[in-house]
């Protein structure tokens, strides 16, 4: 691996007992990226995860940070490692300060640089103004930030934020998103995020869309767009006798219906649309867009991210789709 590799994962498995979590999992990374690892939950991504930061043994395959390999050198990869983990993790009872100061501590830094540095963070993060207030008075965004200001006090490589904004309201998830953007600019601090929510993975250098332990898709998220081809036609108020013409229309069509809302990405929309022409005053609304990461994510699994909120008209599946449903 050369340096310009942040991450660099190569036949990584990984078992609890029977259930084989990881599946020959493989990942290159440069240094400075935003790289996202997007999947439901149990995908696996926890555990590469830990595998990364060294909380887990690594078992088979081989795993480096930032150059480093996680069994030869696993100090050294800690020390290049901020973690920022789902549930919260700061010490209540210390103040904002006291909380960066600890942590300084444990990764050795001295008294002037705990002092710089903690100005500095808190300086990127807008809490400056709060280092004397007790970590329990802060509200969950401003708790979110100081972690992430926690995160990268020594300075990492690598930044792993395991679904960071869950939790938060809108304009605290700008917030973060804002903060850490304003970090890479200024250290070229490479970002490992973790989420299942596509709208975050769309910001990403670079994303793995993970799933049952094998990574599906990796690329940016153009090219996991541009690779999946074709069009999504919404078609949203769609009465019932119209529905089934619809669908024999485009028999290669990949669907999801919500109510009566029917969404399908077709290779071509044109012919699609001139056939249902006459129609078109009947429905409630009509879009026509490029596929998203999401169409990605379903295409490759035969499930939506979001199972709850759409469910996939299976015949209507094409066979001939390289990818697959299963
Ligand atoms: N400690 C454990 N013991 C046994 N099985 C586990 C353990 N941790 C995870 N698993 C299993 O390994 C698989 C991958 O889990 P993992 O937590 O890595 O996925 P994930 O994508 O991070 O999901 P989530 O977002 O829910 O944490 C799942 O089938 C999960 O049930």
């Amino acid at each position: 691996m050369t340096a310009a590799t942040v991450i660099d994962v190569q036949g990584v498995q990984h078992t609890y007992g029977d259930v084989q979590a990881l599946r020959g999992v493989s990942l290159r990374v440069p240094r400075g990226s935003f790289f996202a690892l997007l999947g439901p939950n149990g995908a696996g991504k926890s555990t590469l995860v830990s595998l990364m930061s060294t909380l887990l043994p690594l078992q088979t395959g081989t795993l480096e940070i930032a150059g480093l390999d996680v069994r030869r050198h696993a100090a050294a990869v800690r020390r290049r490692l901020g973690l920022v983990f789902q549930e919260p993790s700061l010490d209540e009872r210390l103040t904002v300060l006291e909380n960066l100061d600890f942590h300084g501590r444990i990764y050795g830094l001295g008294g002037r640089e705990r002092q710089q540095r903690a100005e500095h963070v808190l300086g990127v993060v807008e809490l400056g103004e709060w280092q004397n207030a007790t970590a329990r008075i802060l509200s969950r965004g401003m708790k979110r930030r100081l972690e992430i200001a926690r995160g990268v006090m020594h300075d990492p490589d690598l930044l792993i934020l395991d679904e960071p904004t869950t939790g938060l309201d809108v304009q605290s998830r700008r917030a973060v998103w804002s903060y850490l953007g304003a970090l890479r600019r200024q250290t070229g601090l490479s970002l490992l995020l973790t989420t299942h929510q596509i709208e975050e993975a769309e910001d990403a250098d670079l994303v793995a869309i993970i799933d049952r332990g094998e990574v599906l898709a990796f690329g940016t998220p153009q090219q996991l767009r541009e690779g999946l081809g074709g069009m999504v036609v919404t078609l949203r108020g769609v009465p019932d006798d119209l529905r089934a013409g619809v669908l024999e229309g485009v028999p290669d069509a990949v669907v999801e219906e919500v109510g009566d809302t029917l969404r399908l990405r077709v290779a071509d929309p044109a012919p699609m649309l001139a056939r249902l022409a006459p129609d078109l005053p009947r429905l409630s609304g009509l879009s026509v867009q490029a596929a998203s990461l999401e169409d990605v994510f379903l295409s490759l699994t035969g499930r939506a991210l979001r199972e709850e909120r759409v469910s996939v008209a299976a015949p209507h599946v094409s066979p001939t789709d390289g990818r697959g449903f299963r």
